[in-house]
């Protein structure tokens, strides 16, 4: 395709995508030079070229949320996830809500050391005021396609060029927010008050990671950034799917019951003895991609020649996710866990794997971009996911004369991260034991939460050993 003076390659084919982006990483694993790059420091991961800044940032994905590190934060995700339920009890109706502010405190704690029992206060409304702004001023502009432009874009002031603006103000919001966040963190490092987290990791490690406060501050902000909305569309698509496809719900609460039975919730370690709901978490991420174009493209380092064909430097190579989950399956559109057998998801790894093509989707990219938040990813929703499968029966709404209210099963919001368009359905406890159950579990938890609702120490000491 070309658009302007770029060029852009659609990656539909799990084999092109192994042969590219996989074997020739070397030259496939660059960033393409995105205008909004020159704002933010290009201290943006996900954004910033291959260079030796990016693979110092990268590494800290690696070493501190690899799948033992992941392994460490379950307790967080343990804990919090007995919130939504019991929010879930109280207000049904804004699951949505419930939803989000999950993820978002999942992210906030795992890479701040900080819960977020509400989202309308601190820093958290900070974050998400940001990704807001972001997400707006991040998509593709005139300039990205005619890199002639730049001269202009660089003498024109912000109120000729209403991007330039919001990318200029995404600048002063990000120093402040993000340089906020670092100075918390180092006060409670200094005083010994951090909880386990990946910023305090990387200012423990500060001097041996090679990485200045700027980029440190960058990385733990853009985590969050990577983390949040994702995971939330991920969930607002399994619920779509439960409600789309009752039979496999009625399935998956078959299996959870016979295995974990009622008077308990399923926890990570149970995953081994839950094959339909791993099978219900993978087709979760195949049938609702929310990166249907994995977010950001990958660009070619030098010129290229693939089967005949010329790949000119600098072109965009963009995984047309949406394509290659669905293309390769008879029913694509059907929500069917059966595609999956057992084998295949019980090696976590097999969802990233760098054998494209027996991968059943593509959700988390490839090569040496694939997301690095995979592992704490399929921990937050293999958690959720069971345990709202535990606890709830997620039902088609009716309108006030008793009909079913229609859903569009293919709608999702525009932009590079998705998530399938607003919805009607209901939610109902699955019986007043659970229901006990649930609001027991989660008072209980409360014993460990400070008045701020924030772990308390003893908690920390005796979970994280
Ligand atoms: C369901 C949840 C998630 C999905 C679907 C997802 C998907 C993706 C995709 C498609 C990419 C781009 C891959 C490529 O360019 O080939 C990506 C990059 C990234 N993700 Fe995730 N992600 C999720 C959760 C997370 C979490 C929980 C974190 C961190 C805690 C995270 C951190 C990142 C980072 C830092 C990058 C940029 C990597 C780079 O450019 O080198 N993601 N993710």
């Amino acid at each position: 395709m070309k658009l302007g003076n770029l060029n852009m390659f659609l990656l539909n084919d799990p084999t092109v995508i192994r042969d590219l982006l996989e074997k020739r990483s070397n030259n496939y694993s660059c960033r393409p030079d995105l205008y909004a790059r020159q704002f933010g420091d290009n201290l943006n991961i996900a954004l910033r070229d291959n260079d030796e800044i990016w693979r110092r940032q990268r590494k800290m994905y690696h070493v501190r949320l690899n799948v033992k590190s992941a392994d460490r934060y379950l307790p967080y995700q343990h804990c919090d996830s007995l919130q939504l339920l019991d929010d879930i009890v109280d207000r049904p109706d804004a699951w949505l809500e419930h939803i989000q502010r999950y993820t978002a405190s999942i992210s906030t704690t795992l890479l701040y050391g900080w819960r977020t029992p509400h989202t309308n206060t601190g820093y958290v409304k900070d974050l998400l005021e940001w990704m807001e702004v972001t997400s707006d001023a991040l998509n593709f502009q005139l300039v990205d396609f005619y890199p002639s432009l730049r001269i202009l874009y660089k003498v024109l002031p912000g109120w000729v060029l209403p991007n330039k603006r919001k990318l200029q103000n995404l600048q002063k919001l990000e120093n402040r927010v993000f340089y906020d966040l670092l100075g918390k963190a180092k006060e409670k490092l200094e005083s010994g008050e951090a909880h386990p987290s990946f910023i305090r990791d990387m200012l423990m490690d500060q001097d041996h990671d090679r990485l200045d406060d700027r980029q440190i501050a960058n990385n733990a902000a853009h985590g969050f950034g990577a983390a949040m909305d994702t995971s939330a569309n991920t969930l607002v698509g399994f619920i779509k799917a439960m409600v789309m496809f009752p039979d496999v719900q009625a399935k998956a609460q078959e299996e959870i019951d016979a295995v974990i039975g009622s008077d308990r919730l399923p926890q990570w370690d149970d995953r081994d003895r839950l094959p339909y709901i791993r099978a219900v978490v993978e087709e979760t991420f195949r049938w609702a991609p929310s990166p249907i174009s994995a977010a950001v493209p990958h660009a070619a380092k030098e010129d290229d020649v693939y089967n005949g064909m010329v790949i000119p430097k600098g072109s965009m190579m963009m995984i047309n996710v949406w394509t290659v989950n669905h293309d390769r399956f008879p029913n694509a559109r059907d929500f069917d866990p059966t595609r999956y057998t057992p084998e295949s998801t019980l090696v976590e790894n097999n969802s990233i794997s760098q054998d494209s093509p027996r991968r059943m989707h593509f959700t988390f990219g490839a090569g040496r971009r694939v997301c690095p938040g995979f592992h704490v990813a399929e921990r937050n929703i293999f958690i959720a996911v069971s345990r709202l499968l535990w606890g709830f029966n997620f039902q088609r709404a009716r309108d006030a004369s008793g009909k079913i209210i229609p859903i569009n099963r293919d709608a999702v919001t525009p932009g590079l991260i998705v998530r399938p368009e607003d919805f009607e359905c209901t939610i109902k406890v699955r019986s007043k034991s659970r229901e006990e159950f649930i609001r027991k579990s989660w008072s209980d938890a409360q014993e460990n939460l400070d008045s701020e609702g924030n772990f308390t120490p003893e908690f920390i000491k005796a979970s994280f050993k």
